[in-house]
């Protein structure tokens, strides 16, 4: 499933937070890098409906995302898992996803059958009868993939899903991804190159509402000098290339 960004712009107020951006996300997992600031939200909720573009134009498969029909058709195909939500404490693993995958047009008599197989697709089954309250960090934002996967959407959305857990868990949740991203088109933003360099088989760069960059992983090591051999500067090539990537747009 493919989604298209024509010449997006959007302001908060009078603040520009993308600027002309165009952009396809194509089959695969793609992930969007960028400071702090860049936009990077603001875009995956344009594509996940949750805002409107002031200007440009937007489309899900054949959905274009202007016209509440297609804002309509277009949610039934995604599934986000936004970067801070809350859970409600007392209600039990199952519950939790059947209700998002109800929220999410699952006609009621595969409610059941939903959760349960989104919940054993994140590795938490054997939990489904336990209280949300009962979790760890980990396993919490596992439950949120969990209801983000409910109504088996084909396109995925992943707004910094490792933020905040520890090495084990966020090994847990990347597993995760990986094993979402060989069935479904998957946009994940993180902060943590190491997540995009392990997950995505494409990058998108955004530097102030602009994409400044848009290719495949090997396209992006390549912006790195061929001429540096890596001595002076510490990390993966593939941090090599998002620092110099950012040291250029700094250039006159
Ligand atoms: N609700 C809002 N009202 C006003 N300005 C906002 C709002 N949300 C975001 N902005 C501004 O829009 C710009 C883009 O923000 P956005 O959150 O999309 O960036 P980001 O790349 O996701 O940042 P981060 O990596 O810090 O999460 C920033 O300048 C931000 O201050």
């Amino acid at each position: 499933m493919q989604a298209t960004f024509e010449h997006v712009s959007f302001y908060y107020g009078k603040r520009k937070a993308l600027d002309d951006v165009t952009w396809q996300v194509r089959p695969g997992t793609v992930g969007l890098l960028g400071p702090n600031g860049a936009g990077k939200t603001t875009l995956l909720s344009l594509l996940v409906t949750l805002a409107k573009p002031k200007g440009g134009r937007i489309t899900l498969g054949e959905h274009d995302l202007a016209s509440s029909a297609g804002r309509r058709e277009a949610r039934k195909l995604l599934g986000f898992v936004p970067q801070r939500f809350s859970l409600a404490g007392e209600l039990r693993l199952r519950d939790t996803v059947e209700y998002a995958a109800w929220v999410n047009g699952t006609p009621e008599p595969g409610l059941s059958a939903a959760a349960d197989r989104a919940l054993s697709e994140v590795g938490l089954a054997d939990r489904a009868r336990s209280r949300v309250r009962s979790l760890s960090g980990g396993q919490r934002q596992r439950l949120g993939v969990a209801a983000a996967l409910a109504h088996d959407p084909k396109v995925v959305v992943l707004d910094e899903p490792t933020v905040g857990l520890d090495p084990g868990q966020r090994l847990r949740v990347r597993e995760l991804v990986a094993s979402i991203g060989r069935k479904r088109t998957v946009v994940l933003s993180s902060h943590l190159l190491e997540d995009i360099s392990h997950l995505c088989q494409r990058v998108a760069v955004l530097a102030e509402g602009k994409l400044v960059f848009d290719g495949s992983v090997t396209q992006f090591q390549a912006l790195v000098d061929n001429t540096d051999d890596g001595s002076a500067t510490m990390g993966s090539g593939f941090e090599r290339a998002y620092e110099t990537l950012i040291a250029r747009l700094g250039e006159p």
